[in-house]
């Protein structure tokens, strides 16, 4: 199969029709190539021929080139009957072999054969390199190969005298190890032999006297029993064999311990896996006095099975406990209710006592679960009719994007700082905090970057949320990480927002390095995923004196390529600024540097902003942010924004990939409790009724009546970012993001109709719109019109969207 595509066959017939209709140019062109490519494999020696649809299969997968189309072709046929004479020859050995040189190999590296670089590009006319520039990949190894200790094998097989002389001096000296080794062993054995039989003699002397009813006798069986666990025991030791035999010798004719365990060569050795556990204490076995005649442990022991102490329970010896019956505290409990009249919901120590059934276990389990059952009232109320009732402000979500350490993050914190939405004395608190770690210009920006990781390193990393309100609007702030590691969550933030606040670092050199930086990507990033109103920061202008000449070089570089991102002038504007003096963020600049900006501060920009629109009355559509324990009282809960439609308290929710079903017990919007919520609002979904497996950020929560479908592969209308090509890529969408591949590219389109302008292209240029055809490893909730971004080796290829 071949590498450079591959035919997905689930997508739409007209799809198809209108991938497949070749235009009369390309047509004759295949035409053409085809008649060639077969009239050389005719031509060629040997002759081979194929079928005009192989040829033209060929040359689709080498795009028309006549020559890989041939060498493949010949590669195939000599494959084929290759096999065929493999199979002949294996049914009729005697049948004439084909000579080796008509058939033409085609390259299938095996581990074993040996690798040729030539071979290998052979197919690669780019690789034709000068015959004087060649080198060999594989460099041969060394022949003879060194010994050990370095130096040549004898060629004659012959040891030097050196050699010989070493030989003989090891052979000498393990002898001598060896004499030692066998006059230890004995020495032992005999101490050891002493030592068992004294043991043994005390042990029977233990017994007898432990004996409560006295019918334990030394001769019994059970005792023998004992015993020969006893020479077991002692023969886990080191060299146990004599130490058994003894014992054996004790018991009679009871059957030879040897049989199970057979210590061989003075090493531990047992046929069986041995139980290595002690023997019950001289105390237990006082305990338990006559029973440790008839219990099982010695055979167990014997047997390799557990000593069971529950056994010596179970003979008897003592009351087993009846859990099953009521505790004395139910009893106490139960006597106090019917004292007070009140009927006890326990069942009676008969009732309970006495079933045992598996359905009565079944049932105890039931009414000791943990959960609580659900029992959530739904007000049914008219969500839409509550909404338009309500005084609810006009609700605006920002993404702050920008190059990293374009000041993101201070200007948020002095945004906030001035509105008073933060107060002087967790400002200054920070300041001290900041200043001991020596990063005492990060205190404004500590206000959003929370996390000890992002204090420690001066960089956010994740989104941060916060929320100010003015006089009209309700504004959220999704403060991105400017850094190009953390694109993803950029993408994620931006996904829930309805306008952004570019941040461009003025200073010198840094407005130029961020253009070329994720000034830009954040910049094309955003559009793409439909935010069509940005307002630039142009940030530390302290830096460069407030200077008019700056402000206005990049004000024109940067509106030149938002434009050419597809913003529209209208909903492009600038505020020159700076966040760390608070200068035309909340209050107009005191610098009389920047008397020449007569304009709007930051926070008026940001008010201008018309309420943004959203689908109110369509299906629900919420993508997972966060999932977390919400307290006590609501262990699981969820965060995020309502992208479609709305729900209230007591609505059953499917939850997506997984299919999942949850109650939403209560609910938060904007921090605030609620009974309902609707599209374009910031929730926290308090659930019930669900396991947390289910719940991941990046799943879509919608209503089981209208669910959102899982797809694998999608068809798509995407901006190339850069070369896009049949390739892995990973697919964004919000937080969700997945591995998947580029698996056809369908057509390159017109920038401004829409229309084909050619179809199947092998290669999409940077800056072209296109269709192209992405699978994933994993179905995703995905639906039209979702907006998606591709990316790849940790850059943003193209985005678009979902068709
Ligand atoms: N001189 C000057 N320095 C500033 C200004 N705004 C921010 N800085 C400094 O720039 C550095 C980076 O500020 P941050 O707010 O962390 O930048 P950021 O864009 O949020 O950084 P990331 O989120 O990590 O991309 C800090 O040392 C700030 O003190 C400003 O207006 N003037």
């Amino acid at each position: 199969m071949s590498r450079h595509r591959v035919k997905a066959l689930s997508y739409d017939d007209d799809f198809e029709d209108d991938y497949d209709s070749a235009d009369p140019d390309e047509q004759e062109r295949l035409e053409e190539c085809t008649k060639e490519v077969l009239g050389q494999l005719q031509a060629g020696e040997p002759s081979v021929t194929a079928s005009r649809e192989e040829v033209q299969e060929a040359l689709w997968h080498y795009y028309n080139d006549i020559q890989k189309s041939v060498d493949y072709l010949r590669g195939k046929k000599a494959k084929t009957v290759g096999k065929k004479q493999a199979t002949s020859k294996t049914t009729t050995p005697k049948a004439t072999a084909v000579p080796a040189h008509s058939v033409i190999p085609a390259f299938h590296p095996r581990s074993s054969d040996h690798f040729s670089a030539a071979e290998f590009f052979r197919d690669s006319p780019w690789l034709n390199v000068p015959l004087h520039r060649k080198t060999d990949i594989l460099i041969e190894p060394l022949y003879p190969r060194c010994r050990l200790l370095g130096g040549a094998p004898p060629s004659d097989g012959k040891m030097s005298k050196l050699a010989a002389l070493a030989a003989a001096r090891k052979k000498k000296e393990g002898e001598k190890k060896e004499l030692e080794k066998t006059k230890l062993l004995g020495a032992e054995n005999n101490a050891s032999q002493a030592a068992t039989t004294e043991r043994r003699n005390s042990t029977l002397t233990l017994l007898e006297r432990l004996s409560v009813n006295g019918k334990e006798q030394r001769g019994s069986e059970k005792a023998d029993t004992f015993l020969r666990k006893e020479a077991l025991f002692t023969s886990r030791g080191n060299r146990g064999k004599i130490v058994i035999e003894k014992h054996n010798e004790v018991l009679g004719n009871c059957p030879k311990v040897e049989e199970t365990c057979r210590p061989g060569q003075g090493e531990e050795r047992t046929s069986k896996p041995v139980d290595l556990r002690a023997l019950p204490s001289t105390f237990a076995r006082t305990i338990v006095g006559s029973a440790m005649s008839h219990m099982h442990v010695e055979l167990s022991h014997l047997s390799g099975r557990c000593f069971d102490v529950m056994e010596i329970y179970g003979q008897g010896l003592t009351e087993p406990f009846d859990f099953a019956d009521s505790s004395p505290d139910d009893i106490v409990l139960k006597a106090q209710s019917s004292a007070k009249g009140l009927k006890s919901k326990q069942p009676t120590p008969k009732q309970a006592g006495n079933k045992g059934t598996q359905a009565d276990l079944a049932s105890g389990m039931k009414s000791l679960a943990v959960e609580e059952p659900v029992n959530i009232k739904r007000k049914n109320l008219d969500v839409l009719t509550e909404y338009r009732k309500s005084p609810w402000k006009n609700a605006a979500n920002f993404v702050v994007i920008g190059h990293v350490d374009a000041g993101k993050s201070t200007l948020m914190g002095r945004l906030l700082a001035d509105l008073n939405a933060v107060d002087n004395r967790t400002i200054e608190k920070y300041r001290r905090e900041a200043e001991k770690i020596g990063k005492g210009s990060f205190a404004l920006a500590w206000v959003l970057d929370q996390s000890s990781e992002e204090r420690a390193r001066g960089v956010t990393i994740d989104i941060a949320t916060n929320k100010f309100e003015t006089e009209r609007t309700r504004f959220t702030i999704l403060d991105a990480p400017g850094h190009r590691d953390f694109v993803p969550n950029m993408i994620a933030g931006t996904s829930q927002a309805d306008f952004a606040v570019l941040v461009i670092d003025a200073s010198t050199g840094n407005f130029e390095s961020g253009l070329k930086g994720q000034t830009k990507e954040h910049a094309l990033l955003c559009r793409s995923m439909g935010v069509q109103k940005v307002v630039v920061a142009v940030n530390k202008m302290d830096t460069v004196q407030w200077s008019k000449d700056r402000f206005n070089e990049i004000e024109q570089q940067t509106s030149s390529f938002l434009t050419a991102a597809g913003f529209l002038p209208k909903n492009i504007s600038f505020v020159p600024c700076s966040g760390i003096q608070g200068d035309n963020v909340v209050r107009p600049s005191n610098d009389p540097n920047a008397s020449w900006y007569p304009g709007r501060s930051l926070i008026e920009e940001l008010e201008t902003s018309e309420p943004f629109t959203h689908s109110l009355e369509k299906p629900l559509r919420l993508t997972i942010g966060d999932v977390f324990r919400g307290g006590a009282q609501n262990p699981l809960s969820i965060s995020g924004r309502i992208c479609a439609g709305n729900l209230q308290t007591g609505d059953q929710i499917l939850i997506m990939p997984s299919g999942a079903k949850a109650i939403v017990k209560n609910l938060e919007v904007d921090g605030e409790p609620n009974d309902w919520a609707v599209a374009g609002q910031n929730v926290v979904l308090n659930l019930a009724d669900i396991d947390p497996i289910h719940l991941h950020s990046g799943d879509v929560i919608c209503i089981p009546t209208s669910p959102i479908q899982n797809t694998k592969a999608f068809t798509t209308k995407v901006l190339a970012f850069d070369h896009l090509m049949p390739m892995q890529v990973d697919i964004h969408h919000g937080r969700l993001h997945v591995p998947g591949r580029i698996s056809r590219l369908v057509a390159v389109l017109d920038k401004g109709t829409g229309a084909v302008a050619k179809k199947r292209p092998k290669i999409i240029s940077p800056g072209t719109v296109a269709r192209i055809v992405v699978e994933m490893e994993k179905p995703v909730p995905l639906e039209a019109p979702a907006r998606i971004v591709l990316r790849a080796a940790g850059g943003t290829i193209a985005a678009g969207l979902l068709e």
